[in-house]
């Protein structure tokens, strides 16, 4: 397929996501069995443009002068690939199979319009409603912040210690270009795709079937590292979902102490188990009834909530997320988050940590949480968070935000990582 093909392509998914509010990944799926003749490169490609128009759809709607599948995906390719009015005319010359070119107010529009003019909501490519929210949290830096959040991301992966050392699995994927992150000591990072490439499938490599190592985001390593889990701890993963943190701590606990997986939702626990087995954890036991927590109330060492919420922090994985986003939903998220600190906190022992974790960067879900449930609960007390990044990461002062008393954001903008907020409070 040529541009115009795969453009055409992508405009026809972008068009099945709007009508029929489909996940993107669903769209692009169900586009690649009706379209068999298209082969691997094209459909990486057309992924792409597609997962590019999601990621900066006001800009490119900006770009092109209106909102349509079509303009968003004429605009992801002028953002992204540097398309202007002239290469369009030559890619699409001749092409059959090439959307209508451009007529001639869409060409007046791409001559003229300069993203760095446009208004700062367009370059932040975030809903509206999000403006000020970003803004509280980020400060003067917001549209910077969130235009970060609206970049290609890196695949990052999480050596698994308890199998493997960083270097063997850098030889294991010697052809995928992974080397060490800059921040997590047994992180790996593929970079951004360049062009119109796509990312190794490193989950078919007998490296990953050995369970040498997952598919983990940086900032979800470091959340990891900072909640403290060491060996011998007794442990409570409150919000367990399919084991990420959970198969860190395993790790860093050296297979020793215990944690408790727990999740209300079976389903989502569901994975866990057979990631468990693959990494070879032995000290983890999964559960979806709360009924197996009852005698580790006051007991554990350290409890962990990996707390369900907006997901703000991943948009560069999950674009379409970001549209569909409601000020409702944020609100339903911080409910949650309330009730659930609120009861995670009982299992914590005297002494004992409780770690609250989100990957959104909305400080309406992070400091306002803990600050709240400070405020609600007496009883706790936050750690040094300065001091506590200070110990983990002493040569990397400026990689995150940090409020030394109510916690720590990473952002892709500033750690290079998914956008994490952590907080760690010690029981009196
Ligand atoms: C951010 S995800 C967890 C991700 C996981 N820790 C990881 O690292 O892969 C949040 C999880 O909280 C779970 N959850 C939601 N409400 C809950 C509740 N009341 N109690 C326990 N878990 C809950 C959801 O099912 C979801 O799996």
């Amino acid at each position: 397929m040529r541009t115009g093909g795969r453009l055409a392509a992508a405009i026809e998914v972008l068009e099945d996501i709007d009508r029929r509010y489909r996940p993107a990944a669903e769209a692009l799926r169900d586009w690649g069995l009706s379209h068999r003749f298209a082969g691997s490169k094209d459909r990486a490609a057309i992924g792409n443009i597609v997962y590019d128009a999601l990621r900066r759809k006001r800009s490119a709607a900006w770009m092109l002068g209106e909102e349509t599948p079509r303009a968003l995906a004429f605009g992801a390719l002028a953002i992204e690939a540097g398309f202007t009015a002239q290469t369009f005319d030559e890619a699409l010359a001749g092409d059959t199979f090439a959307p209508p070119g451009l007529s001639a107010q869409e060409t007046a529009a791409l001559k003229t319009h300069r993203l760095e003019q446009a208004p700062d909501g367009v370059r932040a490519d975030c809903p509206e409603w999000c403006e000020p929210i970003l803004e509280r949290a980020c400060g003067a830096d917001w549209v910077d912040e969130a235009a970060a959040l609206a970049a290609r991301p890196p695949l990052d992966l999480r050596v698994n210690t308890l199998k493997a050392a960083r270097d063997k699995v850098v030889r294991a994927l010697d052809k995928s270009g992974a080397g060490p992150c800059a921040l997590a000591p047994v992180g790996l990072r593929i970079g951004a795709i360049e062009g119109q490439g796509r990312h190794p499938n490193v989950q078919a490599e007998p490296a990953f079937q050995k369970g040498w190592f997952e598919v983990q985001d940086e900032g979800s390593q470091i959340v990891a590292q900072l909640a403290g889990a060491a060996p011998g701890m007794q442990v409570l993963d409150f919000c367990a979902g399919a084991g990420g943190k959970s198969l860190a701590m395993s790790a860093a606990m050296e297979n020793t102490g215990q944690i408790c997986a727990f999740d209300a939702d079976k389903q989502r626990l569901a994975p866990i188990f057979d990631r468990l087995k693959r990494a070879g954890c032995r000290n983890v036991q999964a559960t979806a009834g709360e009924g197996a927590l009852e005698a580790l109330e006051g007991r554990m060492d350290l409890v962990l909530v990996d707390a369900p919420c907006t997901g703000s922090g991943t948009w560069r994985r999950r674009p379409d997320a970001k549209w569909r986003l409601s000020e409702k939903q944020l609100e339903q998220r911080q409910a949650e988050q309330a009730e659930i600190l609120e009861k995670a906190s009982r299992f914590v022992r005297p002494g004992g940590r409780l770690a609250y974790v989100t990957c959104s960067v909305f400080a309406e879900e992070n400091a306002d949480r803990v600050r709240a449930f400070l405020e609600a609960s007496s009883g706790f007390t936050p750690v040094d968070h300065a001091a506590l990044w200070q110990r983990n990461f002493p040569e990397k002062a400026g990689f995150a935000r940090i409020d030394p008393a109510l916690g720590i954001a990473l952002s892709p903008l500033r750690t290079g990582t998914d956008g994490f907020y952590f907080a760690a409070l010690t029981r009196d």
